[in-house]
């Protein structure tokens, strides 16, 4: 068993104070310099492959600058992928889980060491200011330090309890599938993609690594880390490619033994559907896990502390563009404080300042031109859905940069059903809902198919409790933002259609990734 400290979350780093702005500048120049225009090669069974085609990462915030590349992962290299991984699986499930788990240990120290290296990639290849960044790679690292430690509760044959029975010696032991697939976004490109491989693979499995095509270089960042605290080759192949041909082709092959998935709901529910139908020579069903969209709701009551209500809105829908699965997109408020809550909303957004992640703004550019044609899309519907209090304007150029900016935006009276009110933006846009009163409050925020993050402002205990029970979301938050889960103080996933639920995390995810034989031995 590992010999080390209970596990405590990552302190985040104060940037009120100016040494540590310092810091972070001096981490933007030594990337600019370092890793700005690099290439990250596949890795295939431990050896750097390249492929005649690339990916390129391109700033957000200023769409003429490439940050750098990726190869660009073909079918056939995925096969091989398949092959090589399968071989080292062999060894790598007769590892000790500790030693395993000291592998990630050791991740989690060298990532430690170059913490503001991985944020300051981040701020330039995807836009995010100087605390999202470094909430994210906290975030990384306490998912090696957490994962760690779970692991330990899952090895040998006693890990589980089992009833005794005379004359017998029975024992259920937690065992990994073999080798599966991950396939994470882009909007937490450093966090998601590291969870999703590390867990699997302390677990005993082998994983190919899919990353997000938007965010290549903190994935390629990422793997070589993993790589350098001793993964033996082919436990972990990385794997840049193109989602529609190389993920679909691996979720679909027959010797896939699971995927794990985070991302759209239009393509985790259809990597579920490919991921069902047996293909020949498969021997097993597939497990899926997946983690989806959200169209995440908060409730302010007459009775809530208003400036905490104003607060937790701007954070939760403002913070990195909204372009997270748990963003506040749904304001709900009751009449009876609707127009003290929405001015208050608006006067506080209406102070956020845009540019660039580097220059820590507070609003950037969303993520990509697809991103923004779509978020352009609901800006231009909002005239016709609500009243729009604030921003509005897609203006596509910041401070001189072309880039992919939006204004923060905040549409008032939005209808229940409108489509405002039931589709994921994912891009700083707001629509506030008048409820009636609470019970019509709880209601709305009810009445999406989604089922992530919700939240509740109220001072009213018998509410809160309601809400407890009665608010269809798979992480609930009253009277703070609804962002920002942490590794093991609030497991992470949603119900209904944001996902299986598979809380990363928490105490039970690794389970996602291990199958259980119970064996007896009769004296
Ligand atoms: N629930 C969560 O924990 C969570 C966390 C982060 C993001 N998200 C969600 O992710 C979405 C944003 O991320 P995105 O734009 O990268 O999502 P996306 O679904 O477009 O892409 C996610 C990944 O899937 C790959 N992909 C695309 N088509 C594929 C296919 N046919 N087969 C296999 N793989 C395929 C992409 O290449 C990418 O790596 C939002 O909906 C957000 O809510 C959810
Ligand atoms: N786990 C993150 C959201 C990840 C999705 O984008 C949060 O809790 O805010």
């Amino acid at each position: 068993m590992l010999k080390i400290q209970d596990y405590r979350p990552q302190p985040f780093i104060d940037f009120t104070q100016p040494e540590n702005v310092q810091a972070y500048q001096a981490a933007l120049k030594k990337v600019r310099a370092e890793l700005l225009g690099k290439h990250y090669p596949l890795v295939i069974n431990g050896e750097r492959v390249d492929t005649a085609e690339k990916l390129e990462s391109i700033n957000p915030c200023d769409t003429s600058e490439v940050v750098g590349t990726t190869a660009k992962a073909t079918t056939e290299d995925a096969e091989r992928a398949l092959d090589g991984a399968w071989k080292a699986f062999e060894t790598w499930k007769t590892w000790d889980m500790d030693a395993r788990a000291r592998i990630l240990l050791k991740a989690s120290a060298l990532l430690k060491a170059r913490r503001l290296e991985a944020c300051a990639l981040m701020s330039i290849e995807v836009g995010k200011n100087y605390a999202e960044a470094d909430v994210e790679v906290a975030e990384a690292i306490d998912f090696l330090e957490y994962y760690a430690r779970s692991a330990m509760k899952y090895a040998g044959f006693g890990a589980h309890e089992t009833t005794w029975f005379e004359g017998e010696e029975n024992g259920l032991m937690s065992l990994p599938l073999g080798v599966g697939v991950s396939i994470s976004p882009w909007n937490f490109p450093c966090a998601i993609f590291l969870g999703m491989l590390a867990a699997p693979i302390v677990a005993g499995n082998c994983v190919i690594a899919k990353p997000a095509e938007d965010a290549g270089l903190i994935a390629g960042f990422i793997a070589d880390i993993m790589y350098e605290a001793g993964l033996p080759a082919g436990v972990l192949q990385f794997l840049p490619a193109v989602g529609k041909d190389v993920g679909e082709y691996l979720t679909t092959h027959a010797r896939t033994r699971f995927i794990t998935f985070t991302g759209s709901r239009a393509v985790g529910l259809h990597i579920n559907e490919v991921a069902a139908k047996v293909q020949p020579g498969q021997k097993w069903i597939k497990k899926v896990v997946l983690e989806l969209g959200g169209k995440d709701g908060m409730i302010v009551d007459e009775t809530a502390d208003l400036d905490v209500a104003v607060t937790a809105a701007v954070q939760g829908a403002f913070g990195f563009n909204g372009q997270k699965c748990s963003a506040m997109s749904r304001l709900i408020v009751v009449d009876a404080v609707y127009d003290d809550v929405v001015n208050g909303f608006v006067e506080r957004a209406s102070r956020l300042k845009m540019g660039t992640g580097e220059e820590n703004a507070n609003v950037t550019a969303v993520v990509n031109q697809m991103s923004f044609d779509k978020v352009k899309g609901y800006l231009d519907l909002a005239p016709q859905e609500g009243k729009v209090l604030l921003g509005g304007e897609a203006p596509g150029e910041c401070g001189g940069k072309t880039g992919h900016y939006v204004q923060a935006t905040i549409v008032g009276d939005v209808k229940r059903g409108a489509r405002l009110a039931q589709e994921e933006i994912f891009g700083p846009v707001v629509a506030v809902i008048r409820a009636k009163n609470w019970q019509d409050a709880l209601d709305i925020a009810n009445s999406t198919e989604y089922g992530l993050t919700g939240g509740v402002c109220s001072r009213d205990r018998a509410r809160l409790e309601q809400a407890r029970q009665e608010f269809e979301v798979g992480n609930l938050y009253f009277n703070r933002k609804i962002t920002g889960a942490i590794v093991g103080v609030q497991p992470f996933g949603g119900y209904n259609m944001s996902g299986t639920d598979s809380k990363a995390g928490g105490p039970d995810y690794l389970a996602n990734f291990m199958q259980l034989k119970t064996v007896t031995e009769r004296w």
